[in-house]
């Protein structure tokens, strides 16, 4: 047998075994991922926190034995560090006719990259243009390749942040890819709760924001485990370009993409979900919307919420959103944030005698299937809900007579004295006590999980900075009701 046809079988060998350990990987997989199908989908919403802990670690790690599998499947494409494509991507950007004239893309600390202004903007002028041919959106989704798995898939005819992340993931594996310069720009990991440890999650607590944590990766980890199974048994051709890209490291990167980046526009009549290049470089401060689609010269246009001085970086505000909403959707917590809001998690127990009654008082407000009630951070840090839900709780079978007779009880959600006049100094006094008690218990808590030493990473410097602000809306809580007590007529 002569050298050649030697060397040719040992490559047929080696292929038969690189064969053989995918197959046998597969099946692995195949295992592990029904293991978490299962066990995501046993999980009851009714669950309380330790159990939903518990869950918690069992799916982390079949997660991490299916990325130790997964480790080697994936692109093979080293990526070039983001910075080092940035001028790439503001060519691109310039010859499909954005218009960014003073903004240069540059690095900030605490931000990573954003926007920075080389010329003076005035409050109200035009700072940026995209054309909506360089935005990437659902409609690109479903005019591609992928329209064949949209088509018999209920998830994605549902969710068009879905539908956006699985066409990240195809274009990002095509080198042709019109959005290259684009993806080639984005982090490379990111900062939300995917990729937070175990001890990183429990630090969370005490924070009502620990369960949406949990609630948050168990989801993802379940629509991983659903798609995977989908990718790997169905026969359509997009198919099979995901199989060799779908693993959970790279569906958690196109999520985290989507949830931090993912903008609303109106095409046509639609809402649509979108990435908006460049105008999604800008980091968030407090201010006014400014950016818009219009729709007359089908472009997004970014304006300056403020004066911006040359050299500074551009800001936009991403919305009135609380510090858990922006910590679980956009990895960042905002100090001094005048939308904040604690999450209260109240009920009525299914042992109170007067359960009925208080529900159909709670049910004319529309609050009887309300769980949570907002606190919020400032002068008046109870919700309008929290306070009608306080003070049908703490009323005695008299008083809740009187008030279920009342068509629309409407003095019930008003903080005005004549509401209060009308409910009664002796509601008002059980009710605001009740809650004070509450908060103080809460705050007792925060104390209790407090860590003195010096987040090591930017996660736990965020959890660190969403705790403090949650006890600021409790400190602040504490001394309203206090104030409160005080002020009400009567005697203690
Ligand atoms: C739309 S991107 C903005 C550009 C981003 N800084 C980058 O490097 O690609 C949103 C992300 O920027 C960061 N970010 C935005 N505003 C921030 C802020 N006020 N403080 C800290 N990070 C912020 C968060 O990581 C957030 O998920």
């Amino acid at each position: 047998m002569g050298r050649k046809s030697q060397s040719k079988q040992s490559q047929k060998k080696n292929i038969g075994k690189e064969n053989n350990k995918f197959i046998q990987n597969r099946k692995e997989l195949n295992v592990l991922i029904d293991k978490v199908l299962k066990l995501t989908s046993i999980f009851q919403a009714a669950c309380n926190v330790s159990k939903s802990w518990e869950h918690h670690l069992e799916i982390n790690e079949l997660l991490r034995l299916i990325t130790n599998i997964e480790i080697g499947y994936g692109s093979k494409n080293k990526r070039n560090p983001r910075q080092a494509n940035i001028e790439k991507y503001l060519k691109w950007l310039r010859e499909n006719g954005a218009q960014f004239d003073g903004v240069k893309i540059a690095e900030f600390e605490g931000y990573e990259l954003g926007l920075k202004t080389t010329k003076d903007f005035k409050e109200g002028s035009l700072i940026l243009t995209v054309p909506a041919n360089v935005m990437m959106s659902e409609r690109n989704a479903q005019e591609s390749e992928l329209s064949e798995f949209i088509k018999v898939d209920p998830l994605l005819q549902n969710m068009p942040n879905i539908t956006l992340a699985l066409f990240l993931l195809l274009e990002k594996n095509n080198q042709e890819s019109f959005w290259k310069p684009y993806i080639d720009i984005l982090p490379e990991k990111y900062t939300t709760v995917l990729y937070f440890t175990p001890e990183e999650l429990t630090a969370l607590k005490p924070s009502p924001v620990f369960e949406s944590a949990l609630k948050l990766y168990r989801s993802i980890a379940r629509q991983y485990a659903y798609f995977s199974n989908k990718i790997h048994s169905l026969d359509i051709p997009v198919l099979k370009k995901l199989q060799e890209i779908f693993t959970f490291d790279n569906y958690r990167w196109a999520v985290s993409t989507v949830m931090t980046r993912q903008n609303n526009i109106q095409l046509g009549n639609s809402d649509v979900t979108a990435f908006i290049p460049l105008w999604d470089m800008c980091n968030h401060e407090h201010g006014k919307i400014t950016t818009d689609f219009n729709k007359k010269l089908g472009r997004g246009e970014c304006y300056a919420l403020r004066d911006f001085r040359e050299g500074e970086q551009i800001f936009i505000f991403y919305g009135a959103r609380s510090n858990a909403d922006l910590f679980l959707h956009n990895g960042f917590v905002y100090c001094n944030n005048k939308y904040d809001s604690l999450s209260l998690t109240l009920g009525i127990s299914s042992g109170d005698p007067l359960r009925d009654t208080k529900l159909s008082v709670l049910n004319k407000l529309g609050l009887a299937g309300v769980t949570h009630y907002s606190l919020y951070q400032g002068e008046n840090p109870v919700s309008p809900e929290l306070l009608a839900f306080i003070r049908i709780f703490n009323m005695n079978q008299e008083e809740l007579t009187k008030w279920s007779s009342i068509g629309l009880p409407s003095d019930l959600v008003s903080s005005d004295s004549t509401s209060s006049t009308a409910i009664g100094e002796i509601i008002e006094r059980r009710a605001h006590k009740y809650l004070l008690t509450r908060c103080q218990l809460i705050r007792a808590a925060y104390d209790r999980e407090s860590e003195d030493k010096e987040p090591e990473n930017i996660h736990r410097k965020n959890v660190k900075l969403l705790k403090q602000c949650e006890v600021q809306i409790l400190d602040g809580a504490i001394k309203y009701l206090e104030n409160v007590l005080k002020n009400l007529p009567g005697i203690e």
